[in-house]
Parts: structure tokens; sequence; C-alpha cells
């Protein structure tokens, strides 16, 4: 194995993934810890963990285990795959985690890059932008269950961690490989414990890439991801991609509230998608709206795809956040669509597109996944993935984890298309 990754979300994983596979690295992504001594052959594997919200205490536990599998099964760099827009509360969990396995791999000072220039994300003087608005002015202020109201990344961690929070600027970055590897030493060397590193190109990215060889961790977003199979002689190839055939009915579950998804079902919907709206409320009052939800989809499936959603818009949200709670609304919702995804597919649906990195982590779990290989790209930051699960038997499923924010407005019919 040559990098082992832990990712703080499902969707993230499958971002990281398919960077990874793009640049010509066989990688299995596994859903939770792989079983304790499981041989896996693969140039990378990513342990997708559900840890971006949990209590931090328990993000740390099940980071270090599942840095405990990769170290055994002989990864020599770490990889710890956080999101693009660095979504956290100020209690962590990206600082606790980070630090965690900083002291557990006896790392020195250790970069920290979310930026993705390709999906928009960049750094710049330690302030993320997603296109050209800083993150606090973005639509992240409004996510549900991690607003980001400081684009200021270095305060940000800072305020996450026991140790001391650098940077290195762009004009570092733009000097080269050795130049952030020197900067990266004499932060060490002056106390710093972690590193905000600029990124606004894919260029920096290879740079940090390079940069970064031999490191024994990395904490980023997909994006630096980019620059590593060249560290060990690997190109591009197509044939790390290639998927089984799609058939069967299609369908999507979105529980993301990001205003990319609720552009792309606003976007299913004027175009005369078959959908069913899920509302908060009502399922907190008690009622089987899963078997409601399914008993209209089922007719339905074959056709065309159709679409369960609790997407709304952030005023709507609050609202519902503002009588149940933050968490209660969460989770009530992963719940019942996970459940419904899971009847989906029993009911013959065998490509599955699910928005939201905590609705997906929800999904692969009610379905049982336990690995995902990953297919061809739709849109950056999101592949196609084949699973076995038993609930569709021995076709398998494809399935889509689409990350909130990612995808154009038209992605759902894009990519089944696409599989096509
Ligand atoms: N209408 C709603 N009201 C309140 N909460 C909702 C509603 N719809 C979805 N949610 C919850 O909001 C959260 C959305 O998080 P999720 O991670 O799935 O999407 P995301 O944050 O947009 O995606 P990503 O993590 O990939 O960026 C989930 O916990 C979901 O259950
Ligand atoms: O990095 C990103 O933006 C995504 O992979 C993600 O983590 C979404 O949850």
């Amino acid at each position: 194995m040559l990098l082992g990754c832990i990712a703080d979300d499902f969707t993230g994983a499958t971002d990281l993934a398919n960077n990874l596979v793009r640049g010509g690295m066989r990688v299995v992504q596994s859903i939770g810890l792989p079983a304790s001594g499981a041989h896996i052959d693969a140039d990378a594997v990513v342990i997708a963990l559900k840890s971006r919200t949990i209590a931090p205490a328990d993000a740390v536990a099940q980071s270090l285990a599942a840095l405990d599998w990769l170290r055994q099964a002989g990864a020599p760099q770490i990889y710890f795959k956080v999101c693009s827009t660095f979504d956290s509360t100020d209690r962590g969990n990206i600082g606790p985690v980070a630090e965690a396995l900083q002291r557990e791999l006896g790392a020195g000072c250790v970069p920290v890059c979310p930026a993705f220039p390709e999906t928009g994300r960049t750094l710049f003087k330690g302030h993320l932008f997603v296109g050209d608005q800083l993150l606090s002015d973005s639509s992240m202020r409004h996510h549900p269950l991690t607003p980001m109201t400081d684009a200021n990344l270095v305060q940000v961690l800072q305020r996450q961690c026991a140790g001391r929070v650098g940077l290195i600027e762009q004009a570092v970055v733009a000097r080269g490989a050795e130049a952030v590897r020197a900067r990266l030493d004499a932060l060490h060397a002056a106390g710093t414990r972690l590193a905000i590193v600029d990124a606004v190109s894919n260029d920096d990215l290879l740079v940090m890439g390079r940069g970064f060889a031999g490191l024994p961790l990395i904490v980023a977003g997909s994006g630096v991801a980019i620059g590593l199979p060249q560290n060990h002689g690997l190109a591009p190839s197509a044939a790390a991609a290639q998927l089984p055939a799609a058939t069967g009915a299609r369908a999507i579950v979105s529980g993301s509230c990001s205003a990319a998804t609720n552009a792309q079902v606003a976007h299913f919907l004027a175009h005369g998608g078959t959908a069913l709206a899920l509302e908060p409320l009502q399922l907190a009052r008690g009622g089987d709206m899963v078997s409601a939800a399914l008993d209209w989809a089922t007719p339905q499936l074959g056709e065309r795809p159709v679409l369960v959603y609790a997407t709304a818009e952030a005023a709507q949200v609050q609202a519902v956040q503002a009588e149940l709670g933050v968490e209660r609304a969460g989770a009530l919702v992963e719940e019942a669509l996970s459940r419904i995804a899971r009847g989906l597919v029993e009911r013959g649906v065998r490509q599955l597109i699910v928005a939201g990195g905590e609705t997906s982590g929800a999904c692969t779990q009610a379905l049982s996944i336990a690995q995902l290989r990953i297919g061809p790209q739709i849109d950056p930051g999101v592949p196609w993935c084949h699973a076995a699960t038993l609930a569709a038997g021995a076709q398998g499923l494809h399935i889509a984890l689409k990350s909130g924010n990612f995808g154009t407005a038209d992605f759902f019919h894009k990519a089944f298309e696409d599989l096509a």
C-alpha cells in the first residue's frame, strides 16, 4: 500500500478516492473499519468514517482505530481527508483528530490544505474562498450542522487545537516543492504544530504533492491528492476506473440542503422529474412516512428516475431546527431517508444517487455496504461507484455519493446518462 486515508465523511471519501483514481492509483474505499487483518489489494485504501460532527473524543477514537488498521496494513503515509469547505465546529473535529494522528505518528509540522480549485475552493493568505466569495459570505454560513462563519482558517483551526497553528503562504508554494518543505521544517523548529497551506491552482497542488512526499501525515481536502500518485511513478489511466455495466431502476435520495443540491433538485423538478418531498415536522409527529414514500415510489420504478428529498432552503431548515433542534432534525431525516434508500434497492433500484455526506453515511450503513469500487467521474469530486449489498443481490449496486456542494445543476440527469 502506498497511501492510507481516513475520511471524515462518506462523500468526502469517494471524492478523495476519485482524485487518486484519476491520478492512476488503484483505490478501495472501505465503509468504516475493514475487518482486522483483512488484506485489501490496492495502492490506496480510503477508510470512510462518519466523524465530522460527532463528539470530538469519539472522532479521535475512531480515527486512531483507522490509523491502527492502516499502519498494520503497511501504509507508509497517512492522509486525513477533511471537507474542502473545512466543515467543522469550534470544538472540532479537524484539530483534535489531526493532533491525535500527529502524536501517534510522531509527525513534525503537519500541512493542512482543504483547497480544491477545480470546484472553486481556493486558499489565499489563509483565507478560504468558495468561488468568488469568502467562505464566511458563501452559502456555507447556513450549513445545517457546521455553519462556517470565519474564512480565516488559521483562526478556525487554532480554536480547535492545543498546539500552535501557522501559515505557508502562496508566495512560498509558488517557489516550489523544496521551498514548501523548507518552510514546514522551519515552522516545526519554531514550535508550530500545524500549518494551513495556500493554494489557488492545480499547479500549487502538484507542487504540494511533491513537497509532501514521504511526510507521515497530510491533512487535506481531496485536492492535494492529485499531486500524490506522481510521487510513486503513477500516471492517469482509464483502466483504473472501470465498473460493470449498469442496469435496473434508478433513484435519487437527497438529504443535502446545500445551495448546489437545492439547485439540482429544482432543476430535476423543473424538467418534469418524478419526485416526493419529505417533511421533517411530519416525521417528528411520528407518521409512517417511510412506507408512504416506498408505496409512492414502487409503481414508478423502471421508467424514469424517482427522487425522494428533504432538501430545503436555509429558512425552512432553520424553522424546522428551531422546533426540533439541529441534531434531532438531522437524525430524523437521515433515519427516514436511509430506510427509504434500502427499501428502494429491495424493490429493484440498482442505480442510486445519494446527495449529502451525512445522508450518504446513513444510507450506506442502512444498505450494509462494506466497500466501494471507484468508477468514472461524473463531476469533479463525484464518481460512480459499485458496491455489493445483500439488498441488490448478485448484480450489486451502482451508487454515487454526491457531496452537498458538488455537481452542476443538471447533475441528476447527467449522472444517469453517463452511466447508460
Ligand atoms: N428539511 C430539513 N430540515 C432540517 N434538516 C434537514 C433537512 N433536510 C436535511 N436535513 C439534515 O441536514 C443534514 C445535511 O447534511 P448532509 O451532510 O447530508 O448534506 P451536506 O452537508 O449538504 O453534504 P456534504 O456533507 O457532502 O457537504 C443532514 O443531517 C440531514 O438529515
Ligand atoms: O471536500 C469536499 O468538499 C467533499 O468531499 C466533502 O467532504 C463533502 O462532505
